[in-house]
């Protein structure tokens, strides 16, 4: 996709779009600047029949020849030119909707922890149909405005050229006064659209998270929501709709003016004798046609309007600042730190500092964890080692390079995450559980099943059965395992893990440590958990505390000393002992 950075003018973004499909492009244009001269031929041979029937003339065979000739040769010409118009919106079409998907992905975590989804669906939707609306119907008729103008000017010239000048000069009278009266529908078509945005994230929430909504009653407030953003965006899209049908109808009346003083110009001078009915019938027959266009041109404007708000959002959102990446080509560097924190200091954009010189290395093959109360920032640790967010200050070396040095998919590729909520992708188990288009024999991926306690669960469907529309037909703790499985079946060189098992009870806990311990065994592992118990044998622990590391060492050295993990410790055994 072509976009300049910081670059408003996002219409002339599109025009670069269009113009990559510039074969169907420009023989849209070819086609329909020759059917528009046939059709003024035709129009302008009307007249000439008329004369010719009228003064008993021998060339009417010759004249009725030409017209019905030129009716028949330009249909070929609008229908290519249909074509090609649509060939064309089409293919603009798919770039941009595969723009905004690949866009999606690559959009930093920070903009998608902080902007609704509903956004980026609205930008697939109703924004791209108005742009395909905008590239079949207004591109062609903005570019083809000229030999409208030129071709109007000119059949009407060849027939009486007082008559056309007057004629023109009122006709143009209606552009401006639309350009003037649409106006504002491009300030409402702005709230339209972003209420519009707003109404789907509620719907999808309410949909995504349906048990929840249930389970609390949230139906009336969630719909409220919605309600609301659609009221608001029915409202900006009612007070653009009476815009449109003022100024339409201003349009109207201002559009009788030229065609009237025409006509009566004409009669006047057929009186006169200067001028034949013929004539007069070829001047109505091509401005009127000419006219009626021109008519609809206030509905044309407020629709390049509405196109030019969409074409501002779809390339406004093309145009966000992406996930900062190395363009060095890394590698794991063998026989490095795995992990190399060095005094980081971050906060949440517009927010106080949730990290305070954090300094912590992770060897390889090393099993370390990370403990410490809600919010004192062991996410957000890990989404530094991940590469989501980005340090304030100090530095992160991961696999050996320096964090910003690393193309971050590379990186990725040699991490396995698995965090609280598990999460289940339309499609088969199968695909769920070989993300790296890995081969592996059916036996092999069927055992581990089986070691996980999936073998319920491959007895009913199989690897090739479907999950679901996210993961629904499943328990919280087989969602687990298997997101589990997908992790350990990626082989990656370093695993997190982000208290994988805080939403299952404690009889699915067991079960998952078993997955978990496949998962780690031989590896390097970050394990953030909030029972203590499974930490116990890591080679390290770090306690964090408000942002910052507060103690190190093995379970053992912890627990022997006063501090904050053995306050932690006591606490939750107290916890247990009274559950
Ligand atoms: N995207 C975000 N924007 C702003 N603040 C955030 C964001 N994510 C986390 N925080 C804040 O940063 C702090 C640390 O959060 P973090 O998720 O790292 O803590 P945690 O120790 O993992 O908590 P928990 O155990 O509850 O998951 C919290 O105060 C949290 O509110």
């Amino acid at each position: 996709m072509t976009f300049r950075k910081g670059n408003p003018s996002y219409v002339s973004c599109l025009m670069k779009d269009v113009l990559k499909s510039w074969p169907w492009y420009f023989t849209s244009i070819v086609a329909t600047i020759v059917y528009l001269l046939m059709d003024f031929y035709m129009r302008k041979m009307i007249g000439t029949v008329a004369d010719d029937i009228i003064y008993q003339k021998e060339s009417f065979m010759m004249s009725f020849v030409l017209l019905l000739g030129s009716t028949f040769l330009a249909s070929p010409f609008h229908g290519i030119s249909t074509y090609t118009k649509g060939r064309m919106s089409e293919e603009v079409l798919l770039k941009l909707r595969l723009a905004i998907g690949k866009k999606t992905t690559k959009l930093s975590m920070p903009y998608l922890e902080t902007h609704d989804s509903g956004e980026i669906i609205s930008h697939l939707g109703s924004e791209l149909d108005t742009l395909n609306g905008f590239t079949y119907y207004g591109l062609s008729m903005v570019t083809t405005l000229f030999v409208q103008l030129i071709g109007v000017t000119g059949f009407m010239l060849a027939v009486d050229p007082e008559i056309t000048i007057v004629f023109i000069l009122l006709s143009l009278l209606v552009l401006p006064f639309s350009i003037l009266l649409t106006k504002q529908v491009r300030r409402n078509e702005k709230v339209y659209r972003s209420q519009l945005a707003k109404s789907q994230q509620r719907a999808k929430e309410g949909i995504n998270f349906i048990t929840l909504v249930k389970a609390f009653r949230l139906e009336k407030m969630i719909s409220n929501q919605y309600e609301k953003a659609l009221h608001q965006a029915t409202d900006a899209a009612i007070k653009n709709e009476k815009t449109v049908a003022y100024v339409a109808a201003a349009g109207k009346a201002i559009g009788f003016i030229p065609l009237t003083v025409m006509i009566a110009l004409g009669v006047f001078r057929i009186f006169e004798g200067t001028l034949t009915q013929g004539e007069l019938l070829s001047l109505v027959a091509i401005g009127g046609g000419f006219f009626s266009w021109l008519q609809g041109t206030p509905d044309t404007v407020a629709y390049l309007r509405k196109a030019q708000v969409a074409c501002e959002r779809v390339y406004g959102f093309l145009d966000l600042p992406e996930e900062e990446n190395g363009t060095e080509t890394k590698r794991h560097q063998k026989d490095s730190c795995m992990v190399k924190i060095d005094d980081v200091h971050f906060a949440y954009p517009g927010e106080k500092e949730v990290l305070y010189g954090i300094s912590m290395e992770i060897s390889e093959g090393e099993s370390v964890a990370l403990v410490g109360a809600s919010g004192s920032g062991k996410s957000s640790i890990i989404k530094l080692i991940c590469g989501f967010i980005t340090p304030d200050s100090g530095s992160v070396e991961v696999m050996g390079n320096p964090i910003e040095d690393w193309n971050k998919e590379a990186m990725r590729r040699n991490i396995a995450f698995v965090g609280q909520e598990s999460h289940l992708f339309p499609g088969t188990l199968r695909e769920n559980l070989l993300t790296n288009h890995m081969n592996i024999e059916d036996e092999k991926l069927m055992a581990l099943c089986k070691r996980a306690g999936l073998e319920a669960l491959l007895g009913e469907r199989g690897l090739d059965g479907s999950v679901g529309e996210a993961g629904f037909q499943f328990s919280g703790g087989e969602k687990q395992r298997i997101t589990i499985l997908r992790a350990l079946l990626k082989d990656a060189d370093l695993i997190l893990l982000d208290e994988p098992t805080s939403a299952l009870d404690a009889v699915s806990e067991e079960s998952i440590q078993e997955c978990l311990r496949m998962l780690t065994k031989g590896k390097t592992s970050l394990t953030i958990a909030h029972r203590m118990a499974t930490i116990k044998n890591a080679d390290r622990i770090y306690v964090l505390h408000q942002g910052r590391i507060v103690q190190c060492g093995s379970h053992d050295e912890l627990f022997k000393q006063e501090g904050q993990y053995r306050k932690m410790l006591k606490l939750q055994e107290l916890k247990e002992r009274v559950i």
